[in-house]
């Protein structure tokens, strides 16, 4: 989509907020920034102190993964953290000061997130979506794919943190063991297509059809999720220690009930009265404030964002009022 289309008012609202092609469908693209962090000196792109910043909003699940797993790992001072307002407006990401965040881009003073896609590379012809993980030094993106970003800080990072941070030390393997990769990977696929992302071609659906062509899948491998856990009776989806596939699946179900079942029309199920097993999963995640969560699930999770964030996406005027808690105590 080019910057014109993106900003050009179709007669129902500016381009940006149609989400669905001609079909009723709504279709991810891929990102386009697509490199790597290494712990390699000698790399395009070492990990460095200082050298690296994450921009994000807290509405936005898959940046919302990069924000835990920076927590998480210990990168606080390693990584810098830039916030913006979770409002998509016509222009995309911008910064404006509201809600707590940033006045300006602190590097370089943009009021857009599109400022720092064009600055990176001139000809860009995507959307302005985040989370970005940009090079000082270089002054480019290195990568705006959170799947990505989150795998570069598990480990890229690890020799500049103490040794009990590193993954290598970290009592079932760390985030991506080895013996656990082809099982996580495995079940990332299908939670993407039909959870992570399920939730989108849902609410964006534009036709009774496509809506009913996700949302049913959706709840299939809610189902399926359940049994998961039940079946393996673990605290974790993979044992007895978060994993990829935990960081994940948390910024799903932690927006399900307060905004994906009233503003996506997620509304079959709630996680909180039908899913025993999610739900005391995801209340885990959230409350238990320790070792291996550092308080980092909670941290980063902001309702106000998800509840207005998502209203303003599928353009309604009206944030919704419930449920009464956002998440019930554990
Ligand atoms: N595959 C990307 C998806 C990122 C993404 O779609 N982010 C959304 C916010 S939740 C965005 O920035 N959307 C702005 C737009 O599409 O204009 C990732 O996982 O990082």
């Amino acid at each position: 989509m080019s910057t014109t289309q993106q900003t050009k008012d179709g007669g129902d609202g500016p381009a940006i907020y149609k989400m669905a092609d001609k079909d009723g469908q709504f279709r991810r693209k891929a990102s386009t920034f697509r490199s790597f962090v290494s712990p390699d000196p000698n790399s395009e792109f070492p990990a460095e102190k200082d050298r690296y910043v994450l921009y994000l909003n807290l509405g936005c699940p898959w940046a919302h993964r990069t924000n835990i797993v920076r927590s998480l790992k210990g990168l606080e001072d390693i990584i810098q953290l830039v916030v913006m307002d979770f409002t998509l407006t016509p222009e995309g990401w911008v910064f404006n000061g509201n809600n707590g965040t940033m006045e300006k881009d602190p590097l370089y003073g943009f009021t857009k997130l599109s400022e720092l896609y064009f600055k990176a590379e001139p000809n860009y012809e995507g959307r302005y979506t985040v989370p970005v993980l940009w090079d000082k030094k270089q002054e480019t993106i290195v990568n705006n794919e959170s799947s990505e970003i989150i795998r570069m800080f598990y480990s890229a990072f690890d020799h500049l943190l103490p040794e009990s941070q590193r993954e290598v030390n970290k009592p079932g393997g760390g985030f991506f063991p080895e013996y656990l990769r082809k099982d996580i990977d495995e079940m990332n696929e299908w939670v993407y297509d039909k959870v992570n992302n399920g939730v989108y071609k849902t609410g964006f659906a534009s036709t009774q059809e496509a809506y009913l062509s996700n949302v049913v899948p959706l709840f299939e491998s809610l189902d399926r999720l359940e049994k998961h856990l039940e079946e393996k009776g673990t605290k974790y989806l993979f044992g007895e220690h978060i994993t990829d596939a935990d960081i994940r699946l948390y910024t799903t179900l932690i927006r399900f009930d307060v905004a994906y079942y009233t503003i996506f029309k997620c509304n079959y199920k709630m996680i909180r009265y039908d899913y025993p097993q999610l739900h005391r999963w995801l209340r885990v995640l959230f409350w238990e404030d320790n070792e291996e969560t550092k308080g980092a699930f909670k941290q980063t999770t902001d309702f106000k964002s998800y509840k207005e964030g998502y209203s303003k996406a599928v353009r309604a005027s009206i944030v919704p009022y419930g449920p009464a808690v956002d998440i019930l105590p554990l």
